[in-house]
């Protein structure tokens, strides 16, 4: 049995973020189960079950949020007042919410996190990346990892996120290479670490991604967020996905992920297309390979930290991969909106609409290892499927793409009210979402 056809058609403009960057005029999409099955011109539109008028709006993929931290409780609003009242960020405020996350129950934080992912799924976000990392003990990483897997898309354990008081750091790496990554291993794709003054020094952090590595994890790393440092060079050297925050490059940190894309078979570094590498050992890991690095920026967390803008501009023109993320997280970036994250990628750091969008839809996909379908010759996902992860976990085999609009792939988009997706920097700070499907059914 077929399953039934949607029709959205009368769309003004469609922006595909396909490998050609085709944006239609006049166009119609048609999905059918948790797939894109038609795209074209309205008029040649096939016949379908259902048929959904979009009134002349603007429909792009749904938004691919690839940095989260929504497993948390409290909340830090006398830090931010501090801050900008002038005090600077440290990476000591993550202690304050590990204990108010360490006192919510099970029931109190899965409400928690599902409550921030209904309402990222609301402004449009489609498919989400989230964090454990305000655990910090062995028990509390694996019941957030636990939790995590019950809503997000992916997740990611962040267990070397702070050394946690009473602990010498050397001793803390062991542990969370050792009975903590063992404990959260059936619920995570990917580990993370915070490489940065006042976290974890450049060689606890390879420490900690090799390990990670070899349990089969994808690696991402949070780099070069407070200063200059070792993140981003450590982050290549090691295969990772991406590295995130990337405010303070040197042109040496710039070549290196433009170079670390240049084996890939999708070439130098383009966002626009490409296939899947594999990894340099012929392990097909997610994380590693020939593939590169893409730069994850979070423009949010910028602003609420007031750190320089991280150089989105030069990293595409150097023919980096960019993603854009909200880091959605009490003490950084305390919103899910991937609007306003594109909205101050165009107005504050040089990118065009076309870029910023690209880089919050195609960007985080090719973060996340999900802009290609798995039995597109994708990689198999070494995450949480292999030690049993919940049905929502990472990539499972016959995984749609996410993050552009393309036949095959699954069906996430939303619509604008709004006549062209420029409308998103033009009129900042609207909520423009009108309506939003998500494999294929109608979120909003
Ligand atoms: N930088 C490290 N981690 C988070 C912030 C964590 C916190 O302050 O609670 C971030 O991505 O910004
Ligand atoms: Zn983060």
């Amino acid at each position: 049995m077929t399953d039934p056809a949607t029709l959205i058609t009368n769309i003004g403009e469609l922006m595909t973020q396909d490998a050609e960057h085709r944006v239609l005029r006049d166009a119609a999409i048609v999905l059918e189960g948790e797939r894109i099955t038609w795209i074209g011109t309205a008029r040649n539109a096939p016949a379908a079950d259902s048929r959904y008028d979009a009134g002349g709006r603007a429909c792009l993929p749904g938004w691919v949020d690839s940095h989260t931290h929504l497993v948390f409780a409290g909340d830090r609003t006398a830090e931010f007042e501090a801050r900008m009242a002038g005090e600077s960020y440290a990476a000591g405020g993550i202690s304050v919410t590990v204990e108010a996350t360490r006192r919510a129950s099970d029931e109190e934080l899965g409400e928690l996190v599902a409550a921030r992912a209904a309402e990222a799924a609301a402004s449009g976000t489609t498919c989400l990346e989230t964090k454990t990392g305000y655990g910090l003990d062995v028990a509390e990483e694996a019941r957030h990892a636990r939790i995590a897997a019950a809503t997000a898309d992916e997740v990611t354990f962040l267990g070397a996120h702070l050394v946690p008081q009473g602990w010498a750091a050397d001793d803390y790496v062991r542990l969370v290479t050792g009975p903590m990554l063992e404990a959260v291993r059936p619920w995570v794709g990917w580990a993370d670490v915070f490489c940065e003054t006042g976290a974890f020094t450049p060689d606890q952090s390879r420490e900690v991604l090799r390990a990670c590595r070899d349990a089969g994890l994808g690696l991402r790393v949070h780099g070069n967020q407070l200063g200059p440092g070792e993140g981003v060079r450590l982050a290549v050297e090691e295969g990772a996905a991406s590295v995130d925050h990337v405010n303070h490059l040197t042109s040496a940190d710039i070549d290196a992920l433009a170079g670390s894309w240049s084996g890939w078979a999708g070439g130098s570094g383009t966002v626009g297309s490409g296939s899947r590498g594999t990894g340099p050992r012929g392990t097909g890991l997610r994380g590693t390979g020939l593939r590169g690095t893409v730069a994850t920026c979070l423009p949010a967390c910028d602003l609420s930290t007031r750190q320089p803008l991280a150089p989105a501009r030069q990293l595409l023109d150097a023919g980096v991969p960019v993603a854009i993320a909200s880091n959605c997280n009490p003490g950084t970036s305390y919103t899910t909106s991937m609007a306003f994250c594109v909205a101050t990628a165009v107005l504050q750091m040089g990118l065009t609409v076309h870029e910023a969008v690209r880089a919050a839809t195609y960007g985080g996909a090719l973060a996340l290892h999900r802009e290609q379908s798995t039995d597109d010759g994708g990689s198999p996902a070494v995450g949480a499927l292999a030690a049993g992860a919940s049905p929502s976990g990472p990539l499972a085999a016959g995984a749609l793409a996410v993050g552009s609009l393309v036949v095959g792939h699954r069906a996430d988009l939303q619509l604008l009210d709004a006549p062209s997706a420029t409308h998103l920097a033009y009129r900042p700070g609207m909520e423009l979402t009108h309506a939003v499907w998500r494999r294929g059914r109608r979120l909003r």
